[in-house]
């Protein structure tokens, strides 16, 4: 990674953040919803007025090069980006800080890592961008079982190591951050296209480990059809899997690793299948009188076997708050893309799909059609949107996500289930009415990916529990109505209560075996997915 370093608090570097324009713009909106009087302001302590313990440990002379204790490192892996993480952080509640930091630079600095840990009773806790949104990357360390806490970023290893042109594929280290891999295929003019709202800030491996979903709506939804050979690196030795474009060969060993979120081994590189560059783009946003109409019209698409690149549904207050619409009606934001025929012909049948759910697109204006409207306002909100946490935590504004999958038989009576649990659940915790508004990230011919957005007046001094208090009913009313507890964000430790109700019993204890086997200390991310 190049630039300024990242920031141990809110997203991105250090020196970024939204305009004062984009401030005043996202400010207003919450002005709008909770009230024009000022809102109660927190300042966020500075790094060095942040309160570390001592480390615990301090690794040997060998590993010194390429570990430290310094507290800049200690402070940004600390935590991740969930809506808890920046509350402790403003805080000032450092307790969970590593001891120490690794950025290892090679498979066999990693092995010396875990070694070292483990010799003294540390947890380990892989890194990759520490983008995690559910608990994923906090040091564990009880002092009973854990007597110190290590974290590994695997940011030094970050090259793109081999292009496959013929089978268009290329061997990538883990560490990877989301540009760098897309300038380094650049000049082999081939492209992953995994472009989670994180990727700037997030890594190959953390997109495999938590099987991260991407920028294609619909075929290609998740990293794990990208994947055809992982190598990992576990307390026990190496595993390293065939590159196979598929293989009926027993259970898939990619496949116990893809979403495996560092329990069972450090992922170091991955053969990735690639795409060509697109050259063909056809696209339009389209209104819809209600959500609902846009999501018939969005079960037509998917069903018809047309596999849109994009095909996002917006709500007419989701898309009113990114400033995509007025809040009158709903939106479709409808791409196809590809770098080898014009796509007018699957464009085409996507629109009358539409018309037949009284979808009407926008006028297209020349260029990049797809960019163009409610659909270029909405991708520049999306991508900027990251940035608001770090100045809205501070003024008591709680604003989450959560994001699942359903089957369209059930979806619409689950839709209206979730939001309204999740608005009763705000106005019992914070005493004010707030705001749940939802899109679809993902789409399934069986089922869409819905992603739901909550907006809330909190009040300082609460806000953890108010927060835990809404996501608890959120949670609970996900599962009660059929749905995942995540359909790309991973379990981590926050998700763990509803995971533990969702996965089949026995499924849970054949992982723990696994990771018996495989991390028989049990120091690799412990409390993630399984207890031991
Ligand atoms: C603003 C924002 C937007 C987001 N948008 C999306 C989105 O569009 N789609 C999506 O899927 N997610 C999204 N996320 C969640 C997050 O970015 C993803 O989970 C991402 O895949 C994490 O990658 P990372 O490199 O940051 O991993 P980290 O956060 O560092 O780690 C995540 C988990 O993976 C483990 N891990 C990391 N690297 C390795 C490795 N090499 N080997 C083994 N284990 C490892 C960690 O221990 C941890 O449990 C978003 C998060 C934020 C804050």
């Amino acid at each position: 990674m190049t630039g300024a370093r990242l920031k141990h608090y809110g997203w991105g570097r250090e020196g970024e953040g939204m305009s004062a324009e984009e401030r005043a713009f996202v400010l207003g909106r919450y002005h709008a919803k909770f009230g024009a009087g000022e809102f109660d302001t927190v300042t966020v302590p500075g790094l060095e007025e942040l309160s570390l313990r001592e480390p615990r440990v301090v690794p040997p002379a060998s590993l010194t090069p390429f570990c430290t204790t310094e507290r800049y490192d200690r402070a940004a892996h600390t935590y991740g980006k969930s809506y808890p993480d920046y509350v402790r952080a403003m805080l000032g509640d450092y307790d969970c800080a590593p001891d120490v930091v690794a950025y290892p630079r090679n498979e066999s600095e990693i092995s010396a890592v875990m070694d070292w840990a483990g010799s003294v009773g540390a947890s380990l806790t892989p890194f990759g961008g520490g983008s995690t949104v559910c608990g994923g990357v906090e040091p564990q360390a009880d002092g009973i079982k854990h007597k110190a806490a290590v974290t590994l970023d695997l940011r030094n290893l970050s090259n793109v190591v081999e292009v496959d042109p013929v089978s268009r594929a290329a061997l990538i280290d883990a560490g990877t951050y989301g540009p760098s891999l897309e300038n380094q295929l650049k000049p082999h003019r081939l492209t992953l296209r995994h472009f989670p709202q994180s990727f700037e800030y997030s890594t190959l491996g953390g997109w495999i480990a938590t099987r991260s979903g991407g920028h294609f709506a619909s075929l290609y939804t998740h990293i794990d059809d990208f994947v055809e050979s992982l190598r990992v690196v576990t307390p026990v030795g190496v595993v390293e899997t065939r590159r196979l474009p598929g293989s009926g060969a027993g259970p898939s060993p990619d496949r116990m690793f893809i979403g495996s979120e560092g329990i069972l081994g450090v992922i170091s590189r991955a053969w990735m299948r690639l795409q060509q560059r697109p050259k063909f783009r056809a696209g339009a946003s389209v209104r819809f009188p209600t959500f609902f109409d846009a999501a018939r019209a969005v079960r037509a698409v998917a069903q018809a076997g047309l596999y849109p690149s994009n095909c996002r549904i917006l709500d007419p207050q989701e898309a009113f708050n990114t400033g995509a619409s007025d809040g009158s009606s709903a939106i479709m934001v409808l791409a196809f893309e590809s770098g080898d025929h014009p796509l007018d012909a699957w464009f085409k049948r996507a629109l009358e799909c539409c018309a037949d759910h009284r979808g009407t697109p926008e006028p297209a204006e020349a260029g990049d059609a797809h960019l163009e409207g409610a659909a270029g306002i909405w991708r520049n909100a999306f991508i900027r949107m990251p940035y608001a946490r770090e100045f809205l935590t501070p003024v008591a504004i709680i604003n989450d996500t959560f994001e699942t999958a359903i089957t369209w038989d059930r979806f619409e009576t689950f839709h209206d289930q979730v939001k309204a649990a999740t608005e009763r659940a705000i106005l019992q915790a914070t005493g004010v009415k707030g705001e749940v508004t939802c899109r679809f990230t993902h789409v399934y011919p069986d089922g869409p990916a819905p992603y739901f957005s909550f907006h809330a007046r909190g009040r300082h001094g609460a806000l953890l529990a108010q927060w835990k208090a809404i996501k608890d009913a959120a949670s609970d009313a996900l599962i009660a109505a059929g749905g995942t507890i995540t359909h790309h964000h991973a379990v981590g430790r926050d998700h763990r209560p509803w995971y533990d109700r969702q996965r089949p019993q026995l499924f849970a204890a054949a992982l723990r075996a696994a990771k018996r086997e495989l991390d028989p200390r049990g120091m690799l991310n412990p409390g993630v997915l399984i207890d031991p």
